[in-house]
């Protein structure tokens, strides 16, 4: 018999785990969403089995709830399932990207037939809603759970074992370390973020020229200020003590950098930056193990028709599978760069050939 499962809330992240739930021919996958056009499209686009207009009359005989919406709200429906009574035992989870306040709300249902374990896919976009979803956007990404205080151990083995279509690699962690965690390394970021585009903003309204300025170092490290604001006002608001102390750290960790330069000490500023880049690319590190490695070329291309399909065509003829693709500082009339991924040594080495005999100008990432 096919699982049948519930998901709640079909934005980007929600939609995308539909999606890719429904590529196993074991799962039934119902979904709800406010949005009534998000919902249509999601049955329209075969996202999910069928659609549903009452959670509690889909949520009786589901045995699986996923919540796929923003952090508030899915306090609010965990609250709302609690006051349900199943068919029978159901495991539910959510993909929220901060986990306590979650926990607290698990913690606290008196429903024994919920078995709750937190869900934290690390991987997403700028992107908001259903038509941004992709089936694939969890493959080889971490993906993290964190059951609740009272859950059997073998409701997060079943819960794993229905992600497992998803590609992901499962970790557990405890919500308070999560939000540690994923503060430093996702949320702290897109609030530096959103404040470098601001400092940008201001001086451009007496510096005319930062626009055209902003290259592929501005554009790379402010991706993240395109996101969804309401989504990350909700996502700061609930590591908002967490956040609090990592802007405290940065503030001192800007004076720091101040003084190096007003005072000239310019061996420790190469330090610094020495230091932070070797921690950079050690993030890279590239070995087979539980995660996947990444190999790496910058080829030279015009600006021009087809530069791209010329360059992915030479490697398809090979067989070469390119994992990733990235566009750097192109700017119109002149040559780009493009980051080109593969995902072994031998097809990095084979590419580099293949290329330079076709007269490209590429350096390979050692
Ligand atoms: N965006 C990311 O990169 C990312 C990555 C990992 C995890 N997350 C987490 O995933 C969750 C969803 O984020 P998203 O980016 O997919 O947001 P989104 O805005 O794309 O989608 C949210 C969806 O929830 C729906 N919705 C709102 N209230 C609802 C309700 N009461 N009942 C049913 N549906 C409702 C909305 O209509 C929308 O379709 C958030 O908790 C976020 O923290 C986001
Ligand atoms: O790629 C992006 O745009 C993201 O911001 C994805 C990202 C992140 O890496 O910080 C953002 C929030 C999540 O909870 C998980 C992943």
């Amino acid at each position: 018999m096919r699982r049948r499962i519930l998901v709640i809330g079909l934005g980007l992240i929600g939609g995308s785990l539909a999606k890719s739930l429904r590529e196993s021919e074991d799962n039934y996958i119902t979904g709800f969403d406010i949005n009534h056009k998000s919902l249509a499209f999601a049955e329209m686009n075969e996202i999910i089995h069928e659609s549903c207009s009452d959670i509690t009359e889909a949520a009786k005989n589901a045995d699986f709830i996923f919540l796929g919406t923003h952090i508030t709200e899915t306090v609010e429906i965990l609250k709302k399932l609690e006051q349900i009574t199943f068919d029978h035992d159901v495991i539910v989870s959510d993909v929220s990207s901060v986990k306590q306040a979650i926990h607290d709300t698990a913690n606290a249902i008196n429903n024994q037939q919920i078995q709750f374990v937190g869900g934290h896919p690390m991987a997403g976009s700028h992107k908001k809603g259903i038509t941004a979803a992709k089936g694939h956007l969890f493959e080889n990404a971490i993906y993290v759970l964190s059951p609740s205080a009272n859950c059997l151990d073998s409701a997060a083995d079943k819960l794993e074992e229905v992600l497992t279509v998803t590609k992901s690699h499962i970790i557990q962690l405890k919500a308070n370390e999560h939000d540690e965690m994923t503060g430093v390394v996702s949320h702290f970021p897109h609030l530096i973020a959103s404040a470098l585009v601001q400092q940008a903003k201001k001086w451009s309204e007496t510096h005319a020229y930062i626009p055209k300025l902003a290259a592929g170092g501005f554009r790379d490290v402010t991706r993240i200020a395109s996101s969804n604001p309401e989504l990350w006002q909700d996502i700061f608001y609930h590591n908002k003590q967490k956040m609090v102390k990592m802007i405290d750290d940065w503030t001192s960790e800007m004076v720091e950098l101040k003084e190096m330069l007003e005072e000239n000490h310019k061996a420790d500023l190469t330090a610094y930056l020495q230091q932070a880049k070797d921690y950079r690319d050690g993030l890279d590190v590239k070995e087979k193990g539980a995660f996947p490695a990444y190999y790496d070329l910058y080829v030279d291309i015009r600006d021009q028709t087809g530069a791209i399909a010329t360059v992915a065509n030479l490697l398809a003829g090979e067989n070469i599978n390119i994992t990733n693709i990235r566009i750097l500082e192109i700017r119109e009339g002149i040559t780009g760069a493009l980051r080109l991924s593969v995902s072994t040594k031998d097809e990095q080495l084979q590419s580099y050939d293949i290329l330079k005999q076709n007269g490209y100008d590429l350096v390979l990432e050692e």
